[in-house]
């Protein structure tokens, strides 16, 4: 098995994407977590593009020693000194040294003839090569540039110095058969190879980043440079996670290993999706939140029976759970499994009630909680319990200077009344102060959200809230025009189903203990 060097670039390229800018403590923060997962290079940023990306390449290169780090420096002196600067204390001193070799970028953006630009990277890697132990030289847009002159390039840096050549494919344009036959053109026709670590650099403009990358690691590419979740300018970089875990699922068709410690991929990809603020999508590999999640009945049957029928990765491989979501494709044996999972250990008969009214409930419902759950179990298992108390009058005095007061009556289910006021240092508070004394329940108050029904000036109000009993949490929701009734409402709901359950509970307890 070759070992390939993963080279992570989500500090530099991955910043640049639109939206995303790092601060020192962020970009600290991920190059730690990096270093967790093993990634042999990171790419910390580019110190001379400003102060602040200067100061985080710097403390990173001064407390992150489990990882080479680097930086990237354009062919010019003054980004090379401001990178020695940066990473001169690093276990490692290493810089990414590029320049354009392509005709149209050498032609319209730098403005130099093809002998310039030779002229202009040998002067530069050389320069380098006084100051680093390690000088990496980028042909830029090299999947652009024209193959003779591409290995006139590569010769001339590997003789200044450089002992990483890396050959990106800037604007994401090759197809994986394409970068093979440049990687094997260079492998057969640079004369001085063997002295240099050969690079791969993927962009996703045409969806082919990975793909890309790793026909690039079959013909000899030595290093792989890639991106937590796939971030990168414009349409992103090659995801570190999928090539990763390619290599390794498939290491009997790449034969390639890394040395990364696949179990922190998914740790590292939320830390990076939530200091980017990138959301993951859920059906991204490796890392998106379905991408061990299975709904259809028939896969979730499968499941149960053996996880090889839909499972080509162990969850646990890259440190996430498989899940069987229950929603409208879902069959009885998932079913089955989940409502024992929550204790119901009723008869098929009252099974297939259940179930019944589950796919009712799914055809107007996109997700199904375990709330729900419980409550479909209750409803089959006549538990009039659920509705243990009914709002029947609610009145709140608000005042500046005053101490709002709720004065509230409920039913029972007995039909009899109750009635009770209370304070609290708002409204909403006295309502739910009220309440908890009414309903006799040791409840804290967990989340409360609201939000408008179909907006507009008539619109409903919808409060959903969390309330904490005992060891778990419940929701309620309640809907009215009045922000206050609605308020009371959730609160109640979530006090009938915390009833609700716990009346369920105890009955099972009393038929295991028989
Ligand atoms: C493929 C890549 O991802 S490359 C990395 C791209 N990343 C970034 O650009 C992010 C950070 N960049 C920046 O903050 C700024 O662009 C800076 C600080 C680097 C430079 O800013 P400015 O001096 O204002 O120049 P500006 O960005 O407008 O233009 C780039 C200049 O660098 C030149 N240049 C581009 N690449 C190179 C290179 N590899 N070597 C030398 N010069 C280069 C351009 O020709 C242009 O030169 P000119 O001013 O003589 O026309
Ligand atoms: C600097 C180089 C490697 C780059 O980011 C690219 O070509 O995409």
């Amino acid at each position: 098995m070759r070992k390939i060097n993963v080279f992570d670039t989500s500090l530099r390229d991955g910043e640049q994407m639109p939206g995303i800018a790092l601060t020192v403590k962020e970009k600290l923060e991920i190059a730690r977590q990096l270093e967790r997962l093993g990634v042999d290079i990171i790419e910390a940023g580019f110190p001379a593009s400003s102060p602040g990306d200067f100061q985080a390449v710097k403390e990173i290169a001064e407390t992150v020693k489990g990882s080479s780090i680097t930086g990237l420096a354009r062919a010019k002196k003054s980004d090379i000194d401001s990178a020695w600067e940066a990473l001169k204390s690093s276990a490692e001193p290493r810089v990414h040294v590029f320049l354009a070799t392509s005709p149209i970028h050498m032609e319209h953006k730098l403005k130099l003839t093809p002998d310039q630009v030779v002229e202009r990277a040998v002067e530069s890697v050389r320069y380098a090569a006084e100051k680093f132990p390690h000088v990496q030289f980028s042909a830029e847009d090299a999947n652009r540039s024209e193959w003779p002159f591409l290995k006139r390039i590569i010769e001339a840096a590997i003789d200044a110095g450089a002992s990483v050549i890396n050959l990106p494919d800037t604007v994401g344009y090759r197809t994986p058969e394409e970068i093979s036959k440049l990687f094997e053109f260079v492998t057969e026709n640079v004369k001085n190879i063997d002295r240099a670590i050969l690079s791969t650099h993927n962009h996703d403009d045409l969806g082919m980043g990975v793909a890309n990358s790793l026909a690039a690691i079959s013909a000899g590419a030595g290093q792989v440079e890639c991106t937590i979740n796939g971030i990168g300018e414009r349409a992103g970089n090659a995801a570190l996670e999928e090539i990763a875990v390619a290599l390794q699922i498939r290491s009997d068709y790449y034969q390639a290993k890394t040395g990364l410690k696949l179990s922190e991929l998914k740790r590292t990809s939320a830390l990076v999706s939530r200091l980017t603020s990138m959301n993951v999508p859920g059906n991204k590999a490796v890392v998106g939140a379905n991408a061990f999640a299975h709904e259809s009945g028939i896969h979730q049957d499968g499941m149960l029976k053996n996880k090889e029928t839909y499972e080509i990765i162990t969850p646990e491989l890259v440190g996430a759970t498989s899940t069987l979501p229950l929603g409208k494709h879902s069959g009885r044996h998932a079913f089955k499994t989940k409502l024992n999972e929550l204790g119901f250990s009723g008869s098929d008969e009252k099974l297939q009630t259940i179930f019944s009214a589950f796919k009712q409930l799914c055809d107007k419902k996109k997700e199904v909680t375990e709330d729900d759950l419980y409550a479909l179990i209750a409803d089959a298992t006549d538990d009039q319990d659920s509705t243990a108390y009914e709002l029947t009058a609610l009145q709140v005095t608000y005042g500046m200077n005053h101490v709002p007061t709720a004065t509230i009556r409920l039913k029972k289910q007995d039909d009899s009344e109750i009635e009770e006021a209370g304070t609290g240092s708002g409204s909403v508070e006295a309502i739910y102060n009220t309440l908890a004394k009414m309903t006799g329940g040791n409840y804290s108050l967990a989340d409360y959200r609201i939000q408008s029904v179909n907006g507009g000036e008539d619109a409903l109000a919808e409060v959903h809230v969390r309330i904490k009993a005992d060891d778990f949490e419940q929701s309620g929701r309640g809907v009215a025009h009045d922000v206050l009734e609605a308020s009371a409402k959730a609160y109640l709901h979530a006090v009938n189903r915390v009833i609700a359950r716990k009346h369920y509970a105890k009955r099972e307890m009393a038929k295991v203990e028989s």
